[in-house]
């Protein structure tokens, strides 16, 4: 621990719009040696010394190099430190410490170039140190603290501890790992402060703000760990009110301000009076907060920023005088450090040494204490000392002799001896002592036997590391073995997928095949119902020869067949009950349609013959396809489950990356496989769908080959009982016709009968239209009169229509009669009952319109 005066800058802006309105000058002079400045007063000419003076167009980082760069160091080195700058309002202390913008290069003030420079120096820090850095940010705002990261906590309190120090209690700390994450926190702070616009400065900070940043580093090979609290202050200005006419609220924060800023002030004379014996740190947040950075174990820098300006004379002078005095301060800073196992080892025995020594200090001055008691006497050269203690040059422990022992009765005849009262003090300032050194001997032991236990977990903990290490190689090395096999597992099942991928290929392939083989069986089919048409098409066409006989066979259906089976029957019926009657050519024409019935018959044998054939090698070809696909699935799904089985246990220890490289690609397989397979599932529905089709067709084919060789043979049999019988028959024909004769003579009877019921009827129909004609006449006559009468030409008009229509009628009527003589019954009824309709029709026709 050494004495280190707080460093102090000073810094003077350029002079601002009012100045210059005000009629102000510049009134400062920076002597060339940089440390010095002479103010031109109104009065007189004063010169203040500083550790450094930066003019008016100084840089922002020119301030840094030259006043701010060391105390980073320091600050890596794990001392304390603080830098603060204090002002008239509107001097310039935020722009230096923070700057106008602290994303310009050029116009961020100091604190970013803090930060940068603590991350410079990490990174090119060894790599045995580990650092952690932790920032806070807090304003003092009305004497309250606010948490300026975390705006909800705005009063919190400041508390002191033995190894924390001076602390604000529950402070938000943001860890930070960079420049940027840094600039992100102060940008977040910045915007919950006060500010407030007032005669000085149109955004006058309202508070004093405190950017605290806490590094910490570990030498990873010693155990030994330091830190350093960095303190960067932007004061709230001070302000002479009357001045900046400040009113309401910005008076009050003025007065408040004002006020600590005063604490401070105080603080600082009786840090540097030399007769105070107490430190009114206490009297304000400011002071409290700033203990240790004032007369303590802190590094501190104080950066006074001043008015050029002779308007603002009496406070810059105010500033710079603030300045000398807070340059007298001595602070005690001294690292941060937690002692290294070694260096606490070395401690220990230290002190045991030194407890030894007082032990033998003790006990000597008890012997030589108990001669004195006993009224003995001690030479001074045998006198116990410290300095013989340390040396070991102590006289060896005597037990005084009966002999000498003398008893220690007071003696009333003289005073006490002074030896007595010193001996008594001593003797509890020895005790005090020894207790004293005890307990910094128990504690160190204490602390060795705890560091001697870390120490062994430590070394315990090695010997794991290190064996773990040597199993970690080992597993390496087999990992790396196993990533090589997996490796090729991979390649495999990469090559076993595009084989599968093939075969899924060559089942394309067959399925193709087999779609244009179901193409063709349908053309078949589609040719067999043409042909099934143009047949039924022959069939219908009266040039066809066998026209009067019986559909032709091969587009027979169920209702022609049934036909074709009912006339079969009829004609044996008939030939049966000899009803029936062949000529010459209808036998000829049976045998030539029974030749054709043949014919049909062969082709439909030869094309049944063929559809079973295809029949077969369909069945064959889907079996062998779905014996084929079987397997190839089988294949397929070992193929995956393999693949997949080998590539989980080979890849369960393996990076993160394989595995789910892994798991994609078999998500992928799998999605695959699926997909492929209700593909071909589908295609072997379709394909049994069609082949059922195919089977019923079949069925059908048979069933109506079956039921034509029922029919040939039945016809087949016709023929033959028709040979049998054609002699018979010739024979008869004399016969039958004989008796067809007779038959037509009885028809020809029978209608002449009908013919003359039909004219009775006829002629009393005539009679009835006689009747008629005379009803009509009347009628007519009637009608006539009532015309005259009315002498309508309209209704003369229709009349003469009428009977125009009556006329026609009459002629029809004679037409019909007389074609009754010639015509058959039939056409006579026809004729009279046409006349009779038509009469009716005119006649009902006219009386409607006449009615109406
Ligand atoms: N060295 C400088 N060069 C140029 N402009 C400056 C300089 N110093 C301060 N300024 C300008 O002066 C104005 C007041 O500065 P700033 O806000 O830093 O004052 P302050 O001391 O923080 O005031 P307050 O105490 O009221 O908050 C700002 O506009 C700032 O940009």
């Amino acid at each position: 621990m050494s004495g280190n005066n707080i460093r102090v800058v000073c810094r003077f802006r350029p002079s601002n719009k009012t100045e210059i309105a005000e009629g102000g000058v510049p009134i400062v002079n920076v002597l060339e040696d940089g440390t010095s400045v002479v103010i031109n007063g109104k009065e007189a000419q004063q010169t203040f010394a500083y550790d450094k003076v930066f003019g008016m167009d100084t840089l922002q980082k020119d301030v840094f190099e030259y006043s701010i760069k060391p105390t980073v160091l320091d600050i890596l080195s794990g001392y304390n430190g603080t830098i603060f700058c204090y002002g008239q309002s509107g001097s310039g202390k935020t722009y230096t410490m923070m700057g106008s913008d602290i994303d310009d290069d050029k116009a961020k003030g100091i604190i970013p170039r803090i930060v940068e420079q603590i991350f410079d120096s990490i990174m090119q820090a060894p790599a045995n140190l580990e650092f952690t850095v932790r920032v806070s940010y807090l304003e003092i705002y009305m004497e309250k603290v606010r948490d300026l990261l975390n705006p909800s906590a705005d009063n919190l309190p400041i508390h002191e501890d033995k190894t924390k120090g001076i602390y604000v209690k529950g402070l938000r700390e943001v860890y930070v790992s960079s420049t940027e994450e840094v600039y992100e926190v102060m940008k977040s702070g910045n915007n919950n402060r006060v500010v407030a616009s007032t005669g000085m400065n149109a955004e006058s900070s309202r508070s004093h703000s405190i950017v605290l940043v806490t590094i910490t580093q570990k030498n990873l090979d010693t155990g030994a760990a330091k830190s350093g609290k960095l303190y960067l202050v932007d004061l709230a200005g001070s302000e002479k009110v009357g001045k900046t006419g400040a009113s309401g609220q910005t008076l009050e924060e003025a007065k408040k301000i004002n006020k600590s800023l005063t604490a401070l002030g105080m603080v600082i004379n009786s840090l540097t009076d030399g007769k105070s014996n107490h430190v009114p740190y206490r009297d304000s947040k400011l002071t409290r907060i700033l203990q240790e950075s004032l007369g303590g174990n802190s590094r501190t820098t104080l950066i006074i920023n001043c008015s050029p300006n002779s308007y603002n004379e009496p406070e810059t002078i105010s500033t710079l005088r603030f300045g000398v005095r807070a340059k007298t301060i001595k602070n005690k800073a001294k690292v941060n450090a937690d002692l290294s196992p070694a260096e606490l080892k070395a401690l220990l025995k230290r002190v045991k040494g030194e407890s030894v020594t007082f032990q033998q200090y003790i006990q000597a001055l008890e012997n030589e204490l108990l001669i004195w008691r006993a009224g003995g006497e001690v030479l001074d050269s045998q006198w116990a000392s410290m300095d013989k203690a340390s040396k070991g040059t102590l006289p060896s422990p005597r037990t005084p002799t009966p002999s000498s022992f003398r008893p220690t009765l007071p003696d009333d005849s003289r005073p006490a001896t002074p030896a007595l009262a010193l001996e008594k003090d001593e003797r509890e300032e020895f005790l005090r002592r020894e207790t004293e050194l005890s307990e910094q001997v128990a504690e160190k032991e204490t602390e060795l036997a705890n560091k001697d236990t870390a120490a062994q977990t430590l070394q315990t903990e090695l010997q794991a590391l290190k064996e773990s290490e040597k199993a970690m190689a080992t597993t390496n090395q087999s990992i790396t073995s196993e990533l090589n096999d997996v490796k090729l597992q991979i390649q495999k099942a990469s090559y076993d997928r595009k084989e599968s991928d093939i075969n899924v290929d060559s089942l394309r392939e067959a399925n193709a095949e087999l779609v244009t083989e179901l193409e063709q069986f349908k053309k078949t089919i589609e040719e067999l119902k043409a042909q099934k048409a143009s047949a039924v098409q022959q069939d219908a066409s009266p040039a066809t020869e066998a026209d009067n006989v019986a559909p032709s066979i091969d587009v027979l259906s169920d209702e022609d067949i049934l036909a074709l089976e009912q006339e079969t029957k009829q004609t044996l019926d008939q030939l049966n009950t000899g009803s029936f009657e062949l000529t010459e050519d209808q036998v000829q024409q049976l045998r030539k349609q029974l030749q054709q019935y043949k014919l049909q018959l062969g082709q439909q044998e030869t094309l049944i013959d063929s559809l079973q054939k295809d029949k077969t090698e369909l069945t064959d070809k889907r079996q062998n396809l779905e014996t084929r696909l079987n397997l190839l699935e089988v294949e397929y799904e070992e193929l995956l489950e393999k693949a997949i089985a080998d590539e989980e246990v080979a890849l369960d220890d393996q990076p993160e990356e394989i595995h789910r490289t892994i798991s994609e690609l078999k998500t992928k397989l799998e999605q695959e496989f699926v997909t492929r397979k209700e593909i071909q599932q589908k295609e072997i529905q379709e394909l049994r769908s069609q082949l059922e089709e195919k089977d019923l067709q079949y069925k059908e084919m048979d069933t109506t080959l079956a039921e034509l060789k029922i029919t040939h043979d039945k016809l087949q049999s016709t023929l033959e009982t028709q040979k049998k019988s054609k002699v018979s028959l010739v024979g008869d024909k004399d016969k039958d016709v004989e008796k067809m004769r007779k038959s037509m003579a009885e028809q020809m009877a029978y209608f002449e009968v009908m013919k003359k019921g039909l004219m009775r009827d006829l002629q009393s129909r005539c009679e009835k239209v006689v009747e008629l004609e005379i009803s009509l006449e009347e009628t007519r006559e009637q009608y006539n009169q009532v015309l005259k009468a009315s002498n309508n030409k309209a209704q003369q008009k229709k009349m003469a229509f009428l009977e125009r229509n009556l006329e026609q009628l009459t002629n029809v009527q004679k037409q019909a009669s007389a074609v009754l003589g010639r015509n058959s019954e039939n056409n006579e009824k026809t004729s009279v009952v046409l006349t009779m309709h038509l009469f009716f029709f005119f006649f009902s026709s006219w009386w409607n319109k006449t009615r109406n």
